[in-house]
């Protein structure tokens, strides 16, 4: 495919999702029906498309409309490239651009130029002290990271391996078993250090959240909301012991055992977790305000309603995993979201509900080059 055609395939997705596909249902179909696009192409074309979802509104502003023909206007208008030699009319490139749509267009303003909905603009500067700045980072791509398996292996081993393969990393400030991949990415999955379960693809605050968390040897420990399970396999090379893995739709976990296997680590799934445990993790349901550049079509679907419900959710799961704690051990809260509402206030309120439990930590990570949004609270049983 041309760099046009990869325009233009871009905008038919861009104008599925606004129609109301999911953005991945609108790419695969896209898939489907394009036998002859490459991996390359396919590649170009979800670049493009995840560009556009991240800015979804100063896009359309600048491109003059909000369809998908004027939000990758937009967007090449904010990249600096000239659309003139994409928007051709040769082959399968986008038509050429109208009088009106040349002379269209215009500067974002408020939270549009931040790309949020005016309501979370809000939120999120009811939350941080500097909600510009999370928001900026909100509209970039984000880093790829890995995190080093220590059950397979040391750090500077797995960067060995992976650069023999072509894949370059740095090490990350946040964690000691985060690596950056600068280069070489997409060559990740086929690689044989990720086959043979040297290195996980996580996040590098996910990987310093599960560094905060009070975790020994033999201790017994759950996580409660074990979804993919990238936190439970984290913790399992951590304790060198069993974790038990829990989640409200087991479907979730579908992948678990496979990925334990790979990486060596020994995950037992409960469908009812006992009690009497050392740490509980409940790494909860919430807005993934903290990791909207990965997934930037929940920052346009999310409502008030919806946030509402999840903070009832949030607080339901922390009274039942507190339950499960023994005395003495540690409940840890957790959210990829830089949102108060999901963190701090719900730590205050559970502090308010409960007697015999203190605070032993909490954290709050900032989207940036160094990692996703996430909090992290580590309660502790006194009784
Ligand atoms: C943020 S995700 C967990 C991500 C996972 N810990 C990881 O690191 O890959 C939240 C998970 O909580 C699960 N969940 C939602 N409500 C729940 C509940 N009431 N009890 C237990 N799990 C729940 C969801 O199915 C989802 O898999």
């Amino acid at each position: 495919m041309t760099p046009g055609a990869r325009i233009q395939a871009a905008i038919e997705i861009l104008d599925r999702i606004a129609a109301g596909d999911a953005a991945e249902r609108a790419l695969t179909n896209w898939a489907r029906a394009s036998r002859f696009a490459g991996s390359k192409d396919r590649a170009a074309v979800r670049d493009h498309v995840f560009d556009v979802l991240r800015r979804w509104r100063s896009t359309a502003a600048q491109g003059g409309a909000e369809t998908g023909r004027g939000r990758m206007l937009g967007l090449l208008r904010q990249q600096e490239t000239d659309p003139d030699t994409l928007f051709t009319g040769e082959g399968h490139a986008p038509a050429p651009l109208s009088v009106e749509e040349r002379a269209g267009g215009i500067e974002p303003q408020g939270a549009s130029a931040l790309d949020l909905p005016d309501w979370l603009f809000d939120r999120l500067a009811a939350s941080l002290d500097d909600p510009r700045a999370v928001a900026e980072a909100l509209r970039h791509r984000a880093p790829v990271f890995l995190r080093v398996n220590l059950l397979r292996g040391g750090r500077d081993a797995a960067r060995a391996a992976l650069a023999a393969e072509g894949i370059e990393t740095q090490v990350s400030a946040l964690s000691g078993t985060a690596l950056r991949v600068v280069e070489g990415a997409r060559r990740l999955s086929g690689s044989r250090a990720y086959a043979e379960g040297l290195v996980e693809l996580q996040d590098a605050a996910s990987q310093a959240v599960v560094d905060a968390l009070p975790l020994g040897p033999g201790m017994r420990v759950l996580d409660y909301c074990a979804g993919g399970g990238g936190k439970a396999l984290a913790m399992a090379a951590r304790t060198l012991a069993p974790v038990e893995a829990h989640d409200a739709d087991p479907r979730r976990m579908a992948d678990l055992p496979q990925r334990a296997l790979r990486a060596e680590a020994d995950i037992r799934i409960v469908a009812s977790p006992a009690s009497g445990y050392d740490l509980v993790l409940c790494d909860v349901p919430c807005s993934g305000s903290g990791a909207w550049r990965r997934a930037p079509e929940a920052k346009w679907r999310l409502t008030p309603v919806d946030l509402t419900r999840l903070m009832a959710v949030q607080a339901e799961i922390l009274d039942t995993c507190a339950a499960l704690v023994a005395p003495g051990g540690a409940l840890a809260y957790a959210t990829c979201s830089v949102l108060r509402d999901e963190n701090g206030a719900q730590v205050d309120g559970f502090l308010d509900r409960v007697t015999g439990w203190s605070v032993d930590n909490d954290r709050q990570f900032l989207p940036s080059d160094e990692g996703d949004g996430l909090y992290v609270a580590v309660l502790r049983r006194e009784t």
